[in-house]
């Protein structure tokens, strides 16, 4: 089996590798390839794992283009259905490691002949990739087969890196087949290598050092001298590091807003990333929550507006120079303001945003009568921007920055078209920056469509130390759905007793459970605000707003809250039932221990959910035991929950089932999950479930399913 690997890769850390045991090896014969990947300095798991072999947390690959007619309105969704039909096609065993560069023919090739199995899958892989990936440079910018090929494999034998453990056969069983187990999925995927990784632990040892060697001569360096360290990406645990922003070539009005701000020094994610972007690189960038990736991607594109001629004041559509994507409404008012936080001395450069749940017409207005240089968006309002704003599209033809925030979650939340959309939209020669907390496989596809070929990707989540922050306590508490509501309430209470100033998060699986909760809690007397997306927008800002500036306040929300809002000096925060994945796990914690501060995250799950731990395995999370809920408390939380409305209890009952319904290993047993979404109406104190209209009942595949009431 060949095996190939890109020339021009560079080591950027500091740390490889420093360990021997947790190196990928090879083996003879059948067994073509290993990587474990468990811990701290893995080599080759590196390469594999990576989006680009990366090998560090920060490392350049470029490959070659290909010639290939590109296709450049075809849609991610369909070419999931692709992948779909192309890994049914595969048969286990048929997929072998290959990693090469076409113009790599001579590099190392350990395994020559036991490759025959491959190229036939390879072909498929090509013209999988033909189709599946549109052009930005129309020719040139076409990334070859064989990283297309990277991703998927780097997916299965990286999986135990970045924690892609059970999410990724999670999610690939989602986009593939929703009937098909994640077993299924993964022996699909990974064929013939996933039985091969079982296999290899015991060679480790005995390949590793020739591994080492192999790997240091296919990537130029060697290893007695170590490798290039040009930057450094320190444990995020150290929150800032000792460079100083004025160490960078930024313009002095930039430098000022930053002092004024407060921001003296860089963070990490900050230092290893501006000195890239300054460059004109695009970046794909992955650090831990809180740790200052705002400010990472605003500075360098307003030094790039700053560098940009000025607009004449006779232009009637001046063009937006920089554009950010963010997934949420909350998420976009903040870049928002933190971008006026580093404009306070560029009286010149303007910042609006465009958000849904607005009026269109008076975001037209304002942009017609005050245009920026850089405009904050939601997908779907932008989108409906260029649609149905006269001159809007000209403007973004101006965009030199694109930046995805939170990228990953852009993708979760089906904004593939309209990114497709607002791709096609800006101009192929910009720089573009995804940023994310998590970096699961999906957006690594994204920077296949949105990123320059030869961009970099940064990690600066160091090796074992894992996706969260370890000043943050993380425990799980498993007890049966009767006891959620008195044990939440307890939990509470004895924070708010131990934390005079408490801020905590509970964050709850949909938005009219939040609802039901904060009704709930609000009864007990607590002091709660609650944030879901069936609130009006003015009033989620508002209430964003006090959560920001309060202390000993309860904020109650769905999942609209648990990705990039910056509330500070969050004391605890509580997840009560299945976060819809792992990373939506990661997100929601990363609201409390910001900018390396201490921070606590309680899961409250019931027995039936404990199999979400097991994704969960390499984050430092323990078992708590249950806190002792007296009969009072049991007695008061039953009186406040008759106290609740029948008609939040009802939406509460419906918006459960569904989001269970749609959980993968709830969802697959309809008459288990009915019985268990019986408990939950029971936990709320009614006798009989609430009845569904029969149309919705059908929408969910729940049509006549025991247990469930229809009306
Ligand atoms: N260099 C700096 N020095 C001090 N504080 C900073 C610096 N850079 C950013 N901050 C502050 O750190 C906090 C966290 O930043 P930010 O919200 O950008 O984190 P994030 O990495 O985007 O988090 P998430 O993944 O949750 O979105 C903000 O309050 C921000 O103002």
């Amino acid at each position: 089996m060949p095996l190939k690997f890109p020339r021009r890769i560079r080591f950027i850390t500091h740390s490889l590798p420093r360990t021997t045991n947790n190196l990928a090896s090879f083996s003879s014969g059948s067994r073509a390839y290993h990587c474990n990947t468990s811990s701290s300095s893995p080599l080759l798991s590196r390469i594999f794992s990576l989006n680009h072999l990366a090998i560090g947390p920060h490392i350049n690959f470029s490959s070659r283009p290909n010639g290939g007619e590109p296709r450049a309105s075809r849609s991610l969704i369909e070419d999931e259905e692709e992948l779909s039909n192309w890994v049914s096609d595969l048969r286990p065993g048929s997929l072998r490691v290959h990693l090469t560069s076409d113009d790599d023919d001579d590099d190392v090739d350990r395994s020559r002949g036991r490759n025959q199995g491959f190229r036939g899958t390879r072909n498929k892989v090509d013209s999988f990739r033909e189709n599946l990936f549109s052009d930005r440079d129309k020719g040139s910018n076409f990334r070859s087969s064989q990283s297309s090929f990277r991703g998927r494999k780097e997916r299965s034998l990286g999986r135990d890196r970045e924690g892609y453990k059970g999410l990724r056969k999670q999610r690939r069983g989602d986009v593939l087949d929703g009937e098909s187990s994640d077993e299924d999925v993964k022996s699909l995927v990974m064929g013939g290598i996933g039985d091969l990784l079982s296999e290899e632990d015991e060679e480790e040892d005995e390949d590793h050092e020739f591994l080492k060697k192999k790997a240091a001569s296919a990537f130029g360096f060697d290893k007695e001298k170590g490798v290039e360290a040009r930057n450094d990406v320190k444990s995020s645990d150290s929150y800032l590091t000792k460079t100083r922003f004025d160490h960078y070539p930024l313009s002095p009005l930039s430098l000022k807003s930053l002092n004024d701000a407060g921001y003296e020094t860089m963070t990490v994610v900050q230092e290893a990333t501006l000195p890239i972007i300054l460059k004109g690189k695009d970046v794909l960038a992955k650090a831990k929550t809180g740790t200052g990736k705002t400010v990472a991607f605003l500075l360098p594109s307003i030094e790039v507006v700053v560098k940009s001629p000025p607009t004449s004041p006779d232009n009637k559509r001046p063009p937006i120079l920089a554009l950010v994507i963010c997934p949420t409404r909350e998420l976009a008012n903040q870049a928002a303001t933190e971008a006026n936080t580093l404009l306070k001395h560029h009286p010149t450069i303007g910042v609006q945003v465009v958000i849904g749940g607005t009026r269109l017409g008076l975001e037209q207005k304002r942009m017609q009568t005050n245009p920026c240089q850089i405009l904050v968006a939601t997908p779907g309002r932008l989108k409906d921007h260029i649609e149905n704003t006269p001159g809007f599209e000209t403007r973004l033809k101006g965009v030199k920055v694109l930046v995805l925030d939170e990228a990953d979650h852009l993708l979760d939340m089906g904004f593939r078209k309209d990114i497709e959309r607002i791709l096609s939209a800006v101009p192929k020669e910009r720089q573009t920056f995804l940023f994310s907390a998590t970096v699961p496989e999906e957006v690594r596809q994204m920077c296949l469509v949105a990123l320059r070929r030869d961009h970099e990707f940064i990690n600066c989540v160091h090796e074992g130390t894992g996706e969260t922050h370890q000043q943050v306590r993380q425990t799980h508490m498993i007890a049966s759905l009767d006891k959620h509501f008195s044990l939440l309430y307890t939990l509470l209470r004895a924070h708010i007793a131990d934390n005079v100033d408490y801020k905590v998060i509970v964050f709850c699986t949909t938005a009219m459970v939040t609802k039901l909760v904060a009704d709930l809690l609000g009864e007990l007397n607590l002091n709660v605000r609650e944030i879901h997306s069936r609130k009006p927008q003015s009033y989620r800002t508002r209430v964003s707003n006090e959560f920001r500036k309060s202390k000993g306040l309860i904020l109650v929300t769905s999942d609209v809250s648990a990705r990039g809002v910056d509330y500070p000096d969050v004391t605890l925060v509580l997840q009560v039932g299945l976060p819809k994945d792992r990373e939506q796990y990661i997100h929601r914690l990363g609201r409390t221990g910001r900018k390396g501060k201490e921070g606590e995250g309680i899961l409250l799950l019931a027995p039936w959910e404990e199999y979400f731990l097991s994704s969960l395995k390499d984050l430092p999370i323990t078992k708590s035991s249950l806190p002792s809920t007296d009969p009072e408390t049991v007695k008061k939380v039953q009186k406040a929950l008759c106290h609740v409305e029948m008609r939040n209890k009802e939406a509460a009952y419906q918006a459960w089932l569904g989001y269970y319904n749609s959980q993968k290993m709830i969802g697959r047993d309809k008459e288990r999950l009915v019985e268990l979404a019986n408990e939950f109406s029971r936990s709320m104190g009614l006798d009989n479930p609430p009845a569904i209209p029969k149309l919705i009942l059908g929408k969910m595949g729940l049509k006549n399913v025991p247990g469930l009431r229809a009306k």
